[in-house]
């Protein structure tokens, strides 16, 4: 009997990859495309508090499809479980990658880092800040490739900047002191990525944290005074980056536009970052061909339920599907349902 039935047929569960406060991560094989997946499982009576960081997450998912950007295939509740099936990243977390290497030399970390803000840049675009970005939440797929996870603590404003600032356009002199501070609050709400970012780069190039102390009261002075030392092997440029993103004041601190084209990032590419999807908007052929066929439908019938995204096994097939694609493997299904 099958320790989760609901999967039965669907999804062929291999070894835990990962255990964590409220979730298990599973490998797992998808049954039609054969491919590899991390199936993330919640418990519903474990969660309790957590449950709405679960609904925050699978709701933002849903929005977010990008390379740098971990994929959210399915999602599949019961009465007392969450199953979310993920994009699979073999190559773990940025974290172990950067303890392994003691610290990167700034080549390395120019060609992670740039990945790093197309994935906040394109977030932000959505009119999301993840808020939690730390190397943990950095994955490496099988090209070594960054994956940003972990979208429980992320905040969507209600409406996003554009309906804030279009009530303060529309009538500023009626607009309420809280709404004028809370456009403030709204635009830093999207810069503590930025800090986040920095201490990130920090740890990339020196292989230790900017700001650390056991004692806790003391950690925070350190973050709230912006005291950090910056060791010798660091070039002026590194220096100087790191300083634009741990600025103490929000306000002061670098934006994603400048950092996309910043020269410490764009040194030796000469291109400012493409942080826009390279998914494209329409469904692609082959994958809708193949599934129609699989499904004894016409393609019309199949895109209009793709189009759906439903995120059920269709929405897993179809995404797996195009991931085969796009590793320039054979665009087909294994087996009649
Ligand atoms: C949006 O993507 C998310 C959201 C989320 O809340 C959690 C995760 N977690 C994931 C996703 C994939 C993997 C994975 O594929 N890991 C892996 C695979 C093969 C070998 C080694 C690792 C994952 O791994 C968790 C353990 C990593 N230390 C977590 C994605």
């Amino acid at each position: 009997m099958s320790l989760y039935p609901e999967l039965k047929g669907l999804y062929h569960l291999r070894e835990t990859i990962g255990s964590g406060g409220f979730a298990k991560v599973k490998l797992a094989y998808h049954a039609l495309t054969g491919e590899k997946v991390a199936v993330k499982i919640m418990d519903k009576r474990t969660l309790g508090a957590e449950l709405p960081r679960v609904t925050t997450e699978i709701a933002a998912m849903k929005e977010l499809c990008h390379q740098h950007i971990c994929k959210l295939f399915q999602v599949i509740e019961t009465d007392t479980r969450f199953f979310l099936i993920l994009e699979y990243c073999p190559e773990g977390e940025l974290f172990d990658y950067i303890v392994s290497k003691d610290r990167l030399n700034e080549a390395e970390a120019r060609i992670f880092f740039r990945q790093i803000v197309a994935a906040v840049a394109y977030i932000h675009d959505c009119g999301f800040a993840h808020r939690d970005l730390k190397p943990e939440n950095l994955l490496l797929d099988e090209d070594q490739n960054i994956k940003l996870i972990d979208f429980g603590l992320c905040a969507k404003p209600k409406g996003g900047m554009d309906s804030l600032l279009a009530t303060l356009c529309g009538s500023p002199a009626y607009a309420a002191p809280e709404l004028i501070a809370g456009r403030q609050y709204l635009a830093n709400l999207f810069q503590v990525d930025q800090w986040s970012m920095g201490v990130l780069l920090y740890a990339l190039l020196c292989g230790f944290l900017p700001f650390d102390d056991e004692n806790i009261s003391q950690l925070y002075k350190k973050i709230k005074n912006g005291t950090y030392t910056s060791p010798e092997w660091l070039s002026e440029g590194s220096k100087e980056i790191i300083s634009q993103l741990l600025q103490v004041d929000p306000k002061r601190r670098i934006s994603i536009p400048a950092l996309l084209k910043h020269p410490w990032l764009t040194k030796s590419f000469n291109v400012p970052i493409e942080w826009q999807s390279k998914y494209k908007k329409c469904l692609d052929d082959d994958c809708i061909t193949e599934l129609a066929v699989h499904h004894g439908k016409t393609r019309g019938q199949m895109e209009e339920q793709i189009s759906e995204w439903k995120y059920d096994y269709m929405t897993a097939t179809y995404f797996l599907l195009l991931e085969k694609k796009m590793k320039g493997k054979p665009v087909r299904l294994l087996s009649k349902p």
